[in-house]
């Protein structure tokens, strides 16, 4: 692209050349590649921010500033989009992607952000000065000029209908979530609207940063000498970087004695293995163990016991993953690559069995800003029949008395209580389990048997589990 200007300027206005502000660029760059290569956030940024530190000097408060600036532009899409929408003279579909992208990240500045009113225009005119050219810029100055007449809260009293009126559209808006996302959530939450608005303004923070002291290889004490560590809620193996921080600088989890985990994943992984069985106890089976967190905590503890994991998983890339996380692990394990609906392995073969099964992934969406747009209802025709079989095979791979947990990271009831209950009407000789006072001093966990976590009410993703014991 040029910098020229095409024709002569007027005397007076002597032509300026865009400035470049790298932190602008950046974020702009993340936003182009999730647009137009389906890229997910949390991969995109890391490369980009490494390299800029590199090439541009950028020092922690340019990253955090870069971040916070994709992340929310993406979180709050659906927001923006309804404000953009009126103030622009045509439909949002009809501009050009790249445009749309400065105008949200302008729209995000301006409205979810501290920066200045004029610093967040001229900057976002800059920007598309310098990716847009000159022309476009003018429309982005004139568009966010509009935009910085209202704060959040007036735009949202135009642009949201009123909530007596319409109560999910409302929440989709003010919340910036897609209507059926908000009506599957609060279908599976229950309650009134305070809930739900918990809930979904709990899906647009960011969440802290959580490590798992993998049992007999690091422990808790351990982690929390790093700077800003807090103790978990909820397990005894979770420490939380309350500030971010960087987890690979973290020597226990460079040396894979600790790991990334959500305390839901490892509540999920703590309530199999202290699940009740009769008799032996020495097999166990995570079913789709990819990427390998939970068999890697699973492992752990199944080493404390003399018992041996086998971590199946289907893609192979993914089954490299799971031999990773176990690498090191101080009891024996087994990563084998199978599909987890054809086992390889004779029925009855194990004391316990996970299957945390593929899912939309609706109750990690404070992880995956982007996720919440790409996702559609009928992805949920797609998982069921997975979702089914894996559970049908986890159920005929346990020895009578042993016990089954079948997990989601999604709340959707369609992900949950109906593979569970439809299995179950097929496949006879089960007992479901009280999960809840498998999760020792975890408050709010409703009615059971099942357990459904919530970022709002307990800090984690909104894991789903069910366990369920074979009677005969
Ligand atoms: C939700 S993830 C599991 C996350 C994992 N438990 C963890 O904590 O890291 C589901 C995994 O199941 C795998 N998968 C999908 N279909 C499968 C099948 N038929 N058999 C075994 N694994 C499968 C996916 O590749 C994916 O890695």
């Amino acid at each position: 692209m040029s910098d020229q200007p095409r024709r002569p300027r007027k005397p007076g206005k002597p032509y300026r050349r865009p400035q470049k502000d790298p932190v602008r660029f950046l974020a702009f760059e993340a936003l182009r590649a999730v647009d137009e290569r389906d890229a997910y956030a949390n991969l995109v940024l890391p490369p980009l921010l490494r390299k800029a530190r590199e090439q541009d000097g950028f020092d922690g408060r340019d990253a955090a500033l870069a971040t916070e600036l994709v992340y929310g532009t993406l979180r709050r899409q659906g927001t923006y989009d309804a404000i953009l929408a009126a103030c622009v003279d045509r439909p949002l579909r009809e501009v050009d992607p790249p445009v749309l992208d400065v105008l949200s990240l302008g729209a995000h500045q301006l409205l979810g952000t501290r920066i200045p009113t004029h610093a967040a225009v001229s900057a976002s005119v800059e920007l598309a000065r310098v990716v847009l050219g000159d022309g476009r810029a003018k429309f982005v100055n004139a568009v966010l000029r509009k935009v910085a007449r209202h704060d959040l809260d007036g735009w949202l009293e135009q642009v949201a209908p009123p909530y007596d009126d319409d109560p999910e559209e409302h929440l989709a808006v003010v919340h910036s979530h897609p209507r059926w996302i908000v009506s599957a959530l609060w279908d599976s939450l229950g309650g009134g609207r305070a809930g739900i608005e918990d809930l979904l303004e709990a899906d647009n923070e960011r969440p802290e940063v959580t490590l798992v002291a993998r049992p007999g290889r690091a422990t808790a004490e351990e982690l929390l000498r790093e700077p800003a560590a807090e103790p978990g809620r909820w397990s005894p193996y979770a420490v939380r970087l309350t500030e971010g921080g960087e987890p690979g600088a973290v020597e226990a989890v460079r040396e894979g004695r600790a790991g990334v985990q959500d305390e839901g994943s490892q509540l999920v992984a703590l309530a199999l293995a202290n699940a009740h069985v009769e008799g032996r106890d020495e097999r166990w089976l995570d079913g789709c163990a990819g990427p390998g967190g939970k068999a890697a905590l699973l492992a752990a503890l199944a080493a404390e016991r003399g018992a041996a994991l086998v971590a199946a998983e289907k893609q192979p890339h993914r089954a490299g993953l799971v031999a990773r996380a176990l690498h090191g692990n101080p009891g024996p394990y087994q990563v084998v690559t199978a599909d987890g609906t054809r086992p390889a392995w004779r029925p009855g073969t194990f004391d316990r069995v996970l299957v945390d099964v593929p899912c939309t992934g609706l109750g990690a969406l404070r992880r995956r800003p982007e996720a919440r747009w790409r996702r559609r209802p009928e992805d949920l025709d797609g998982f069921a029949p997975l979702q089914r079989g894996l559970l049908e095979m986890a159920l005929r791979s346990v020895r009578v008395g042993g016990v089954v947990g079948y997990a989601t990271c999604s709340p959707h009831l369609a992900e949950t209580r109906a593979v569970v209950t439809d299995v179950l009407k097929r496949q006879p000789g089960f007992e479901q389990l009280d999960a809840r006072p498998l999760l020792p001093g975890v408050s709010l966990l409703g009615e059971g048997p099942d357990v459904q976590l919530w970022p709002h009410l307990h800090g984690t993703d909104a894991m789903y589990l069910a366990l369920l014991r074979r009677v005969s």
